[in-house]
């Protein structure tokens, strides 16, 4: 029994249930369930807004479906999630709400923190981030000098970098093209160097995106592009943007802030007139429908925007409301569960084929790691099952010629998620839109050859000498989900971000751990800072170990300092 009164996960009689269930299921495989049941092609698929979900290609019976419910509704998701939906503070180890939902609300809803309303504020942020996104694209919004914006630079890190990123790359064929965007993350000094090389100071805007404001990376970058806008718009005379340097004046004109802490916004030097709010009961994670995403509303423009957001909401609703059979966050977190707790994956991959959607499983892999990588339960205790898999891919055909031979004859397990869209985006040539086709034949083939393989009497049949039969079978029962959407629109990829959002909520609400919290992070951090003056100064740092303090001393060397 744990503190909080709940029987251990892995004491429930669900669990047991499923363990026993998974013994007699043995080595099921996709072949013979697809022959014992003719319609299980229609019969496991469900949808939710455009997304066409099959989950027939899983190593599940309905039976195995049955008890992966009976352990949620054991685990008490749906209670979680209507608690999340509130606005509790279902956020413990941090005592906050989680209202990424929030963001999304339409103008009328009522949600309240501490007896206070938030949707009225959501729709304020959006309303300024419109009007600001407009002037900017219109060029009403000029720089120091006068000239229009044609640049813009987002900096930050994590979950102030990826999604935005990841979104913008997703939508390019919505976004202005008469503009540059550029996303700075690392505090190597390389990645802003690369971003701004080629860029007119006078036409570009920084937007520095940092929840906390704190995070060092983000404040070393942005203190270094306001450094490199200074110099070349006051000629170097001023590099401060203190009150009357002159530099402060420029500053306005070429930097707003995203940030729930105006404060230290102030502090850097930026108007906070120039600042787009958002709130701690964001993680920053599930912040880029926030002002996180005010590079991407200035990309697509506010329409499109509200588009998406509309798009996370159809995923919301459904989430919120749909029976536990065709809940289909539940059922993709359900089904992550079946493979990582009752048959060892390490291991999800997400493989889309879409081009666009390079970056979305880099994306993913923080909304999922970040959130469920833990191995202390809500209750403090270490839990005794494993928790978030390690989430891998790129986009196909991409991998087909990398790493897909491990996928289909390596000796792991590894779940996947394709995703592919019916119709490529409107702007292509003809030429280029035949192509569609031709990929998407390659999607489908590979979760066929991934479920059914190929049998040594198969490859015999071909003639295959016998030394090389072994070598040519494919043993095949790769589970696949596929996920099918008519067309990557900005609905679209609400809906499909909100689907993973939801499902990861499903699966830390059954491992009974806080999916909100990432003091996981916190450690390196600390470390870092202690390190620092070691390496810039030579200073001497207690308590280094014996390995670290020799890479120090071999570091300064090459370096050339001694
Ligand atoms: O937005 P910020 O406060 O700058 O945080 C940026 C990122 O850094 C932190 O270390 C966390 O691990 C991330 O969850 C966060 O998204």
């Amino acid at each position: 029994m744990n503190a909080d009164g709940r029987t251990r996960l892995n004491q429930t009689p669900e669990w047991t249930a499923l363990a026993k269930h998974r013994e007699e299921l043995g080595e099921v495989r996709l072949r013979e369930l697809f022959a014992a049941e003719p319609g299980r092609g229609t019969a496991y698929a469900l949808r939710v807004g455009d997304l066409y979900v099959d989950y027939s290609k899983h190593l599940v019976t309905d039976d195995t479906l049955r008890l992966l419910r009976e352990l949620a509704a054991a685990t008490d998701v749906f209670g979680l999630r209507d608690a999340m939906f509130r606005g509790e503070k279902i956020n413990t180890t941090e005592d906050r709400p989680v209202l990424h939902t929030a963001l999304r609300a339409p103008r009328d809803a009522v949600i309240e923190v501490d007896g206070e309303n938030v949707v009225p504020g959501v729709h304020a942020v959006l309303d300024r981030m419109a009007g600001f996104a407009d002037r900017v694209r219109s060029g009403a919004w000029t720089g120091h000098t006068g000239k229009r914006i044609r640049n813009v630079v987002n900096i930050g890190i994590g979950g102030s970098d990826l999604g935005p990123a990841m979104a913008y790359e997703v939508l390019r064929a919505y976004t202005d093209r008469s503009m540059t965007f550029r996303f700075v993350s690392n505090v190597d000094g390389a990645d802003l160097h690369e971003a701004v090389r080629d860029l007119d100071p006078a036409e570009t805007l920084f937007i520095v995106a940092s929840k906390t404001f704190t995070t060092i990376e983000t404040v070393t970058n942005a203190t270094s592009a306001r450094g490199w806008l200074l110099d070349a718009l006051d000629g170097g005379t001023s590099r401060s943007s203190e009150v009357g340097s002159g530099g402060e004046a420029a500053v306005a004109k070429h930097f707003v802030a995203l940030s729930t802490n105006a404060e230290k916004v102030a502090d850097f030097g930026i108007d906070v007139d120039n600042m787009f709010e958002f709130w701690d009961w964001v993680g920053g994670r599930y912040s880029y429908d926030s002002a996180i995403g005010l590079s991407l509303m200035i990309a697509i423009g506010p329409d499109r925007f509200r588009e998406m957001l509309d798009g996370f909401r159809i995923v919301d609703e459904h989430f919120r409301t749909a029976p536990a059979e065709s809940n289909v966050p539940l059922l993709l977190g359900l089904l992550g569960i079946w493979y990582g707790n009752f048959h060892d994956a390490q291991s999800h991959a997400v493989l889309p084929y879409s081009h666009y959607l390079s970056k979305f499983t880099a994306y993913l892999q923080q909304l999922d790691m970040e959130s469920n990588g833990k191995y202390v339960g809500r209750d403090g205790r270490e839990v005794e099952w494993q928790t978030g898999p390690v989430v891998w891919g790129t986009p196909g055909t991409n991998g087909q010629h990398a790493y897909y031979q491990l996928i289909h004859q390596g000796t792991k397990l590894i779940p996947a998620d394709f995703i592919g869209f019916a119709r490529p985006v409107a702007e292509l040539s003809e030429e280029l839109k035949a192509q569609h086709d031709l990929l998407m034949a390659n999607f489908f083939a590979q979760t066929q050859a991934l479920a059914f393989g190929k049998t040594p009497q198969e490859v015999r049949a071909e003639g295959v000498p016998d030394e090389l039969v072994p070598h040519k079978t494919f043993q095949g029962n790769h589970p696949t989900t596929t996920i099918l959407a008519p067309e990557l629109t900005p609905s679209v990829l609400g809906q499909l971000v909100a689907l993973y959002e939801h499902k990861v909520f499903v699966q830390g609400a059954v491992w009974n751990i806080d999916s909100f919290d990432q003091w996981g992070v916190e450690l390196g951090k600390v470390l870092a800072k202690r390190v620092e003056p070691a390496l810039t100064e030579g200073a001497e740092v207690e308590g280094l170990d014996a390995s670290t303090e020799a890479l120090v001393a071999t570091y300064r060397e090459l370096r050339g300092r001694q």
